[in-house]
Order: C-alpha cells, then structure tokens, then sequence
C-alpha cells in the first residue's frame, strides 16, 4: 500500500487494531471538497491517504440525493481545479453527469480512498506533534479499527454530512411513510398520495415539484420566511449576475437589485403563500448561510394550486396534521426537507478552530486553516467553488512545507551518504 508504514499488526485480537503512519496529509471524507484537495496535493507532489465512511466517493451525490437533480449554479461555478467539465455537458449539469465527472477526475488524479472507513475520534497529540486519527471499518461482519497517524489533517466531511430530523410533535404516531430528503429517489413510489413536504428550502421546493411532476399532492410547510429567485434572469443565470455586480456594488445594494429583478421575473412570492426575510439573499447566505431557492418550476406548480404553501405544523397523529393556523389536513406521508448539519464536533477533539456547530470560527476566506497542521476544505457555505478555493490553497500551504523539508532531507541524505563513502 501506498505511504503506509505498519507500525503494529495484532491480527490476534477479537477485533483487530492497526496503527498506520501516513506520510503526507490523511483527508477525512471523498466528496468533493476531499477530491479538490487530494487533487492540488496530487499537482504538488504529496502525497495523501483519503478516508472515506461510505463505499464510494461523492456518497452525498451518489447516495442522498434524488434521481432528477441537477446542479443549481452554472458549470463553471461547480468545477474542481485543474479538470473543467466537458465541453458537451449543458450549463447545469445532471446529477449523473456530475457524478461522471467526479469519478473521472479521481481517476485521472489517481485518488483511491479507503473505503468504508468512518472517523471515530481525531486528536492532536502535544508530546508526538502529531495527529491520531482512528477509524472504524466494517466488512461484512468483521470489524476492524484503524488508527492512523499524521503531520496534517485536512476535514472535508462537509455541510451536509447528518440529516437534520426536526422534533414534531406526534411525528413517532404518524402511521404513514416518512422519509428525509436524503432518501428521497422520485416521486414514483408517491403517485396519488397526499404528501406533507416539511422545510422550504432548495430541497423542500424540489421535491414538492418532483411528486407533482410524478402526480402525488404535495403540501409545502414553510413556518418561516424564504427568499425565492428565479434561476435566471433575462437568460443570465441569477448567480452569475451576482457575482458580476459584487465586484462593483456593495452586497446590500445587489441584493436590493436581485430582488427588484426577481420580483420582474416572478411577481410578489406573497402571491404564492410565502414571506421574504427581512436581510437580502445574499447577504442572509453570508451571514447565517441559509440558501436562497433558486426557482426552476415550483412557483408555477404553487399558481396553479398543484403544490399547496401550509405554515407550521402544531403536531401530527396517525393520518393527519394540525397546523399552526388551526387546519388539519390528510396525510399519506411526510418528507422531512428539514436540511443537514456538519458531524465534526463528533469525532474531532478541538475546540480551538472548530465551533460547537461544526464550522470554523473564522468566516470565509479565512475559515480553511488552522494550528498544528489542521485543515478545513469546504466549509465556506458557497458551494463548489468555495470548496475548490479553500483546496488550493491548503495544497499550497503544505506543497511548500513538503518541498522545503524533502530538499532537506534530500540534501541529508546525500550528505550522509558522502560521509560514509569517505569512511569506506
Ligand atoms: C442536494 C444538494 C445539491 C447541491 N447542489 C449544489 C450545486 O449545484 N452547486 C454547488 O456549488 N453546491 C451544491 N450543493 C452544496 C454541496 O455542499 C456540494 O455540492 C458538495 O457536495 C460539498 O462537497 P463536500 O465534499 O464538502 O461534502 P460532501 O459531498 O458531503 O462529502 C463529504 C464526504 O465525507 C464523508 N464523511 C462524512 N463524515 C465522515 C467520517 N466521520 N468519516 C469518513 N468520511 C466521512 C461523507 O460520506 C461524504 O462522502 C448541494 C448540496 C446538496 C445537499
Ligand atoms: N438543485 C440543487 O442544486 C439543490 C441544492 N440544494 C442545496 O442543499 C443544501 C441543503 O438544502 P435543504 O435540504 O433545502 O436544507 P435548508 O437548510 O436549506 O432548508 C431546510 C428547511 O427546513 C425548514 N425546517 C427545519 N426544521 C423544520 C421544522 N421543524 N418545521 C418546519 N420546517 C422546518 C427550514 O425552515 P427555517 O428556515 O424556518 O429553519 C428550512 O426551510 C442547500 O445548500 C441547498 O441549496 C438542495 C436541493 C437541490
Ligand atoms: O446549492 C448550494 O447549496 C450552494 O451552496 C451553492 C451556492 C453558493 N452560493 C449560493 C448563493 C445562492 C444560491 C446557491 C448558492
């Protein structure tokens, strides 16, 4: 195995522990941000070990996500250094295509991850100036724990690693289905079926229109407000256009600009049932980080009564719902669109770079590194091209600490081998 170096082997134990030492950066998690990172250090010459918890890369994209996806920002915002998609992909790529590209790019950066590898714990051992990175692998019904050992660590396990299941109250009595939007495929298994969708984000909005588009009945619980765009505006793409006028404007004044464009483009959203925060779209996605939808078909299925806007949910029972407003409604089943949270305060011993919400303390551009030699790629909560931007400059950080300690080493070693030439 490449960079491995077997410090102890005891087969012999009921489960068996193997301490790895890894020369170069271990990097926790094979999606995106895991890949972009591998792939700088990979350009840089160091070498790295990828652990992954699932049995792929990409798992949210592969795994947890449902079949009609596609990305929501142009191509050219989603792709990962050094590999631009191919030219014959249209400007939103599918889930498939993504996918595609992704596996390719593993393949030409030659990543292979370690499978089926779930970080237990991280730490930082002050005596060794190392860290300890254990792990816990599951084949079949053998179960091994790894424990790895390394100079940097580079967490790209992402926003979205846990789903968020909301506390409802009777939710354990409700009789029907009850998926979160992580398992959520298609609208086929849902035809006929009145389905309560909970959560307005880019999930709730999407697969309220996927079980249309699949004849179910969807109804939308938005308990609080939500900033709706349309994907593009006059042909441009919304985010594009965003990100052209912020090298100019102040960010309250392009949202101001963005949300009179928007109201050309969709009308009032108070039409449809739905209530705009008080802070701008992107100002609010700065700052708390919650998503703007962006528009691509729910707003016409709401005009035409197919998809129902509902506020909050007071609680649910066997078959039905009692709303906030007093109405209660027939259920066949609930989807939770409730959102993801990082799992980082699970596994990673560090309370210094880290906050209790599994971010890093410092926003963006500086989110990305921290001390003794530990990393954050991904975190930035600007997609795709915050996670490419975060990886290239963590490769840089440790390609030059690499180069500079393997010319010294390179140098030792000829000098050591001249000293004991001159001694023959
Ligand atoms: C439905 C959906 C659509 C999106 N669409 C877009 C889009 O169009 N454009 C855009 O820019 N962004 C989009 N995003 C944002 C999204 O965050 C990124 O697309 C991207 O997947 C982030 O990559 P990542 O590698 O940081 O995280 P992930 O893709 O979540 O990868 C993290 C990996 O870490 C692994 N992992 C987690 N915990 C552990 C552990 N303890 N041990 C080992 N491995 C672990 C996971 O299994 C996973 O494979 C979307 C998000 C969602 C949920
Ligand atoms: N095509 C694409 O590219 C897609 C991209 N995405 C991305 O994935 C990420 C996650 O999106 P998403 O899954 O929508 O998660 P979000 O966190 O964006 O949205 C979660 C929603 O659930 C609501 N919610 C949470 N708990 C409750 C509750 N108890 N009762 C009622 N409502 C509740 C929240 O409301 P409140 O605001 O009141 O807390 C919010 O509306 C985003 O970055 C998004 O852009 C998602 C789908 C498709
Ligand atoms: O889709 C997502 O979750 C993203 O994080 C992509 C994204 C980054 N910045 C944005 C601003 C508006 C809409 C989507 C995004």
């Amino acid at each position: 195995m490449e960079n491995l170096f077997r410090l102890v082997d005891n087969d012999q134990d009921l489960f068996s522990r193997r301490c790895i030492w890894v020369n170069g950066p271990v990097i926790i998690g094979a999606g995106p941000s895991g890949l972009a990172t591998a792939a700088c250090l990979r350009e840089q010459g160091v070498p790295f070990m990828v652990l992954e918890r699932a049995d792929c890369i990409a798992s949210l994209w592969q795994r947890r996500t449902y079949d009609r996806l596609k990305l929501h920002l142009p191509k050219q915002f989603c792709q990962l250094p050094n590999l631009p998609f191919p030219q014959d992909f249209p400007e939103y790529p599918s889930k498939k295509q993504f996918i595609e590209y992704l596996e390719s790019y593993a393949t030409k950066f030659e990543i292979n991850p370690r499978f089926n590898e779930c970080v237990q714990s991280s730490r930082y051992d002050e005596t060794s100036g190392l860290w300890r990175v254990k792990t816990a692998a599951t084949c079949g019904s053998s179960r091994t724990e790894f424990e790895y050992i390394c100079r940097w660590l580079v967490v790209a396990t992402g926003e979205n690693a846990e789903c968020v299941m909301p506390e409802i109250e009777g939710l354990g009595e409700f009789k029907g289905d009850i998926v979160h939007a992580a398992d959520y495929k298609s609208g086929e298994n849902f035809k006929g079926k009145k389905v309560l969708v909970v959560g307005c984000g880019n999930s709730g909005m999407e697969l309220s229109l996927d079980l249309c588009n699949h004849n179910a009945s969807p109804s939308l619980v938005c308990r609080s407000s939500v900033h709706v765009l349309p994907r593009e505006i006059f042909g441009i793409s919304t985010f594009e256009l965003a990100s052209l006028i912020m090298q100019w404007l102040p960010l309250w004044l392009v949202d101001k600009l963005l949300l009179i464009f928007a109201w050309f483009v969709l009308g009032n959203i108070k039409n449809y049932g739905l209530r705009r925060p008080s802070q701008g779209p992107f100002q609010l996605k700065n700052t708390k980080g919650k998503t703007p939808v962006l528009d691509i078909g729910t707003l016409e299925k709401i005009r035409s009564g197919d998809i129902k806007v509902v506020p909050g949910i007071k609680r649910l029972s066997t078959n039905s719902v009692e709303l906030v407003n007093g109405e209660r409604h027939y259920v066949d089943a609930v989807v939770l669109a409730t959102g993801y949270r990082s799992n980082v305060p699970s596994w990673l011993q560090e309370g210094e770079f880290f906050s209790k919400n599994g971010f890093p303390k410092s926003p963006f551009p500086n989110g990305w590194k921290g001390k003794s030699g530990l990393y954050a790629v991904g975190f930035t909560r600007k997609g795709l091209s915050g996670a490419s931007s975060d990886a290239m400059k963590i490769a840089q950080d440790i390609g030059e600490v690499w180069k500079k300690e393997t010319k010294q080493k390179k140098q030792r070693t000829t000098a050591c081998h001249r000293r004991c030439i001159s001694q023959f």
